[in-house]
């Protein structure tokens, strides 16, 4: 049975006066508070180099709720469980200073010695901190013990496996949610039940009937502030390893045997190991890299990625990728599934689109047009929705076809709101559910599947800019597809109009 409140918890954050607890964090604890999800018996430290006290930590979780949640109430109640420590991440005086104030929380809002440690840090300190939670007695309580961590999850495979064998040394692969943001949002999560809840769609889902698939999530926005984390990422190992590489496992995963952790997460690791390894010189035939030069975004000129603060004035930085990944298994042999993500595009969008073979003759050949290929689109953002695209009767004496349009959205379900990806996820590791967190196997198949590409992309100077902010990427990824018999379909013109 589902639990709908979470268990008594402490969750202690670091880096609680950072970007991500002020934007992401405390908003979606507050939206488990007002739902009543989260228990009456929760405290929150929060634990970050500056001198705050509890009230200056109280006074910033407020403004951050108030600034996302227009109507919020009880505020000041929800506040009061917020302690703050000032941290130094490699002393252990500082740990034991914090074990202190957690069993005094402990005792006062019988929190049961359940304790959740999120990582919203740079990923050079997640080692560093998981070792001393251990060494200075912070996982020394009866309860549950459960250590989130942000991406990035490594550098590189190398990276990634050092990395996990120091968290290892101290928490169990059960108690390691590391965070994958796409995994929480509401139309990510329905790929699985829309394939495995709909007897229509599972029978097509193969190579008899799919020619092929396309995932595209395109940013408007630049590189922002984070010039100098994005110099070391690019859009391979920023949103390809991680979010890109999970929408794929989730899309041609076979259907597990039951909807548990292990047996999802089974069936994504068996995806992700069938992906078609590309070796060194065939990567140019598979990936097309991209960088933006200046251009228009709304009307507006918007600078190049190497004029943004920073980054190198000769970056070889990737800020877009295309790809195609070929799965080489039974089920998906021959189908392409088509990939492409990169910011300063011409818009916001994450969508799916499955597109289904011709039928085997056009009966309506007599008619001028060709008939539309049928599609399932997925509007993973910022619309929320499927649509199929079908061909019907074009009304009148002739028998002509017209494309027509099932849409389901759920932006315009009245009264329906859909949680924000960390409230859900959040939610879920209070409660020790961790489907929606990606497992270790998974984390090294998508880094060796990313690295061969990073090593080939950083032997050869690439030339870049090669595509104008404002637009879709280089001319390269359009030709990817179209040596295929195949072209990208417009994100925007596929957008849900109604439902
Ligand atoms: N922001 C976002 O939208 C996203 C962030 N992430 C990931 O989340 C993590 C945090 O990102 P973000 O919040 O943006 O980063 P910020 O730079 O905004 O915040 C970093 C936090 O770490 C603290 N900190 C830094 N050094 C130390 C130290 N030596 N000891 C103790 N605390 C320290 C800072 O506090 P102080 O300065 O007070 O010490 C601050 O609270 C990163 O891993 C990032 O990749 C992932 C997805 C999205
Ligand atoms: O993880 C990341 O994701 C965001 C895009 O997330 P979305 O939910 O807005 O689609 C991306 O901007 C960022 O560079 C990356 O680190």
């Amino acid at each position: 049975m589902i639990q709908s409140e979470t268990p008594a918890s402490l969750i202690m954050i670091f880096g609680a006066t950072g970007d991500l607890a002020k934007r992401k964090l405390y908003p979606s604890l507050y939206h488990l508070f007002r739902k009543g999800k989260l228990a009456e018996h929760f405290a929150v430290i929060g634990v970050a180099r500056r001198p705050w006290t509890n009230e200056i930590l109280r006074e910033h979780v407020k403004d951050s709720v108030l600034t996302s949640i227009k109507d919020a109430e009880n505020v000041e109640e929800f506040v009061s469980h917020f302690y703050y420590k000032p941290h130094d991440v490699s002393d252990s005086q500082s740990y034991i200073q914090l074990k202190n104030l957690a069993n005094e929380l402990d005792q006062k809002y019988g929190l049961d010695g359940n304790r959740i440690f999120y990582l919203a840090m740079a990923p050079e300190f997640f080692g560093t901190i998981a070792e001393h939670l251990k060494i200075d007695g912070l996982t020394d309580t009866e309860g549950f013990h459960r250590l989130v961590i942000e991406k990035p999850f490594g550098h590189d495979l190398e990276s990634a496996i050092e990395l996990n064998k120091r968290i290892r040394n101290v928490f169990s692969e059960n108690d390691i949610y590391r965070i994958d943001h796409y995994l929480g949002k509401e139309m990510v999560q329905n790929i699985e039940v829309i394939r495995f809840a709909n007897a229509i769609f599972e029978p097509l889902w193969n190579n008899r009937f799919i020619s092929n698939i396309q995932i595209t999530s395109s940013e408007m926005l630049g590189v922002e502030e984070r010039g100098g984390y994005y110099e070391t990422s690019g859009a391979l190992r920023d949103m390809v390893q991680n979010h890109m590489l999970q929408m794929v496992a989730l899309l041609a995963m076979e259907p597990p045997i039951r909807l548990t952790p292990k047996e999802i997460r089974s069936e994504k690791v068996k995806v992700l190991g069938a992906l078609r390894t590309i070796e060194h010189d065939e990567i140019p035939n598979y990936f097309v890299r991209g960088q933006y030069g200046s251009g228009e975004i709304n009307g507006e000129k918007v600078i190049g990625y190497r004029d943004e603060q920073n980054v190198n004035k000769e970056s070889n930085t990737d800020t877009y990728v295309a790809g195609k990944l070929m799965i080489d298994n039974f089920r998906w042999a021959g189908v392409p599934f088509y990939i492409r993500t990169g910011k300063r595009m011409t818009a916001k969008s994450t969508k799916i689109v499955i597109q289904f073979k011709d039928i085997p003759m056009n009966l309506y050949y007599k008619s001028e047009k060709d008939l539309d290929p049928n599609l399932l689109v997925i509007h993973i953002q910022p619309e929320e929705g499927i649509t199929l695209h079908l061909n019907a009767k074009d009304t009148g004496q002739m028998m002509e076809t017209t494309p027509v349009k099932l849409n389901f959205s759920n932006n315009h379900t009245p009264g329906l709101n859909t949680p924000e990806a960390y409230e859900k996820l959040l939610f879920d590791c209070l409660r020790g559910d961790a489907t929606n967190f990606t497992h270790w196997d998974e984390v090294a198949l998508s880094w060796s599947f990313v690295d061969k590409i990073s090593h080939y992309w950083e032997s050869k100077k690439a030339e870049f800019p090669n595509y104008s902010a404002g637009t879709m990427g280089p001319k390269e990824a359009d030709e990817l597809l179209k040596k295929e018999g195949f072209s990208w379909w417009p994100v925007t013109d596929l957008d849900v109009k109604d439902c």
